[in-house]
């Protein structure tokens, strides 16, 4: 039961977030959209506080390299964030919190005295400074070693070589790696160049140019080209992968990524990261404060480019988050949580006949984003991290809650770029729908088991083993990511190394020594391991974190090993603290009461995909195999949230 994939999708790589005009309001109409009925009318006087100035973005970077780029898109840029935790940034505007009552759609005014972090648009934060080469006013990806000069290995290269495909099941089912994806989708997108210009141009390879040349003037393209004697890529024509370099603006003088959702664990990825996407996802045709729905299942995208074998059955997805489309799994879960937000409000509203549309939202919206936080830091990152990191850095939700307005919530290069991709390395060759086994070529971009085989897909997912994080992956994420021609597929890994260099992500004993751990001095440190990375590396100070972080073993009870416990811990351990809209802070605005947040620490992910779906029984961690201690929940004895409560 395959299903058939077209012959072409446009130019475009799904997945991969461009900026759109109309994504981008101006500041003015945001404000004016932030004073929906909801918020309170401004008494107190509403607090001025001041907006970072506008970034500049440097026209070598920006500017159209050929007549086919693209314009940079209009749009306000935050670095109210700026480039590390301790610099301040000007300041130029203001922007007037004049709400208090729920979050923002786009994460501002979380943090009063600086609203801007943790907001869509922030750029990145660093902990150690990007490394880009410096010549003309022209900053680019370094791309020869700092040890003794020779050209860095490509990344496709070490992909083969150190990350060629392997299969290693995991104890975990893939649920472990989907909620990772979800998750993702809540918290970071970069967004790309706007280029629509194929970088991968006729004889590109068989020039035998080293770089694409608008590497040199910091062009959009950044193809990775292909070294000869690739096992899967052996034309000429098929030697380059397409590669566009992310969008940037300047922070300190240096070029800086930009996030596009908002950093907190909100929601964002089912309301989107804007006041226009939220409404538009919004509606109250069939009950008050619901999300627009096609009977149940998530509304259509008509923008969006994906397979549609049969028109009359199946659409394109739309969420909160554009990338809804690229893996049935994360199509499953936006779908339990649409159809979750809705049996909330219905609930609310027929508790209490006086509430509005938009109060019975906000409400369901607030309970949405308690669930996923309660589900990310009581179930699942504990099996992720390993439960001496989750206490380490104070992720349980035993700790005593108090929120830290100096923790600064806004997402780290590091953690977007490299630590929580780790999450590729747990994806399997294929997925079991309808007890068959479906390759990855045939899941990508394929709304249509989300739509017709939803209970039958997240038993899959729920019963099925993962794969295990390590330097092995599937053939489906190294050979056939999005592949809708034959050997134009995208490899993961070589993306997220060459991503690394496109943002000047330190090298991996960089981030081993920043994380307190002792550096990789030479391959016999890596054990087993050492010996593929000494055939594609000269040195190990040269090691992408990428590809690096991937050879440790894992934490006690974890997935990833120590320095990605680290970076992602330390993230999390912000997006808790550097939250004033944390489901347990008592002293957050409209605070749940302690019956409240008893109340939906009762629930768990296998209680709301029992309420969501016709599955007969979940184990209680979903995250982890059925056991002894950890056994199942049956759907018939799981009861709805107590709406009278709220
Ligand atoms: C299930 C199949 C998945 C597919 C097909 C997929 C595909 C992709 C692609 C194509 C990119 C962009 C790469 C680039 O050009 O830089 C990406 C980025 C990313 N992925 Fe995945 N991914 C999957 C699962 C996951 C999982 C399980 C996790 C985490 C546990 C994850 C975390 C991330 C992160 C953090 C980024 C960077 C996001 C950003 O800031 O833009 N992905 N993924
Ligand atoms: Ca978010």
């Amino acid at each position: 039961q395959k299903i058939a994939t077209p012959a072409k999708v446009d130019g475009r790589f799904c997945g991969q977030v461009t900026f759109s005009e109309n994504e981008h309001l101006s500041r003015d109409k945001r404000q004016e959209r932030r004073r929906g009925p909801w918020r309170r009318p401004p008494s107190p006087p509403p607090q001025a506080v001041t907006k970072p100035k506008e970034v500049p973005t440097t026209p070598s970077a920006q500017e159209p390299t050929t007549s086919t780029t693209a314009a940079a898109p209009k749009t306000v840029l935050r670095s109210a964030s700026t480039a590390t935790d301790t610099t301040s940034a000007e300041t130029d505007a203001s922007i007037t919190c004049d709400s208090d009552l729920y979050r923002s759609a786009d994460g501002s005014c979380n943090n009063k005295a600086n609203p801007f972090w943790g907001s869509r648009d922030s750029a990145f934060l660093r902990t150690l400074e990007p490394v880009y080469t410096e010549a003309n006013d022209v900053f680019g990806p370094v791309l020869a070693s700092t040890v003794d000069g020779y050209a860095l290995p490509s990344p496709r290269l070490i992909s083969r070589i150190v990350h060629d495909p392997d299969d290693f099941p995991d104890r975990r089912p893939v649920m472990n790696m989907q909620w990772g994806q979800f998750l993702d989708h809540d918290i970071t997108s970069t967004p790309v160049n706007p280029s629509t210009e194929t970088c991968c141009y006729d004889g590109i390879v068989a020039s035998g140019v080293a770089q694409h040349p608008q590497v040199a003037k910091n062009g959009p393209c950044f193809p990775i080209l292909i070294p000869a004697g690739d096992n899967h890529f052996t034309t000429l024509e098929t030697r380059c992968m397409e590669f566009k370099r992310s969008y940037q603006t300047m922070v300190n003088g240096k070029p800086e990524q930009i996030n596009l959702n908002t950093a907190f664990v909100d929601g964002s990825q089912i309301y989107g990261s804007t006041e226009e996407e939220m409404d538009e996802l919004r509606s109250s045709a069939l009950g008050r404060g619901r999300l627009l729905d096609i009977n149940d299942n998530l509304p259509k995208n008509t923008d969006d480019v994906c397979v549609v074998s049969n028109s009359t059955t199946d659409y394109c997805l739309r969420a909160g988050d554009s990338r809804v489309n690229v893996y049935p799994g994360l199509g499953a879960l936006h779908t339990v949580f649409l159809r979750m937000h809705n049996r909330i409000a219905d609930g609310l509203a027929a508790q209490n006949k006086s509430l509005t549309d938009e109060e019975v939202f906000q409400k369901a919206r607030r309970i949405v984003g308690a669930l996923l936080q309660k589900i990310t830091y009581s179930e699942w990152l504990p099996t992720v991290v390993g439960p001496d990191a989750a206490t380490t850095y104070r992720l349980a939700s035993t700790v005593p809650y108090a929120y830290e307005p100096d923790t600064n919530p806004t997402l780290h290069s590091v953690f977007s770029t490299a630590a929580f991709r780790y999450g590729h390395s747990q994806v399997t060759d294929t997925l079991t729908i309808n007890n068959v086994a479906i390759e990855s070529v045939n899941l990508f971009n394929n709304p249509h088991h989300v739509l017709h085989s939803i209970d039958s897909l997240l038993a899959g997912i729920l019963g099925n083993p993962g794969q295990r994080v390590d330097r092995w992956y599937s053939d489906g994420m190294t050979n056939h990511v999005f592949e809708t021609v034959p050997f134009k597929g995208l490899d993961i890994v070589s993306l997220n190394i060459q991503r690394g260099r496109d943002h000047g992500l330190p090298r991996y004993n960089q981030w081993r020594k920043e994380c307190g751990l002792d550096p990789i001095t030479s391959f016999d440190d890596m054990g087993r391991h050492g010996r593929p990375f000494q055939r594609v590396y000269r040195n190990t100070d040269d090691i992408d974190l990428y590809s690096g972080a991937l050879h440790e073993a894992p934490v006690h009870l974890g997935v990833v090993g120590d320095t990605y416990a680290c970076l992602i811990s330390r993230q999390f351990e912000k997006l808790k603290f550097g939250d004033r809209f944390w489901y347990q802070n008592p002293d957050a605005p409209k605070a749940f009461t302690s019956a409240q947040i008893k109340e939906i620490e009762k629930q768990s992910l296998a209680t709301i995909i029992c309420q969501t779906t016709g599955l007969e029984s979940v184990q209680s961690n979903a995250f982890m195999n059925v056991a002894r201690n950890n056994r199942l929940v049956y759907c018939s004895y799981v009861k709805p949230i107590n709406y009278s409560l709220f």
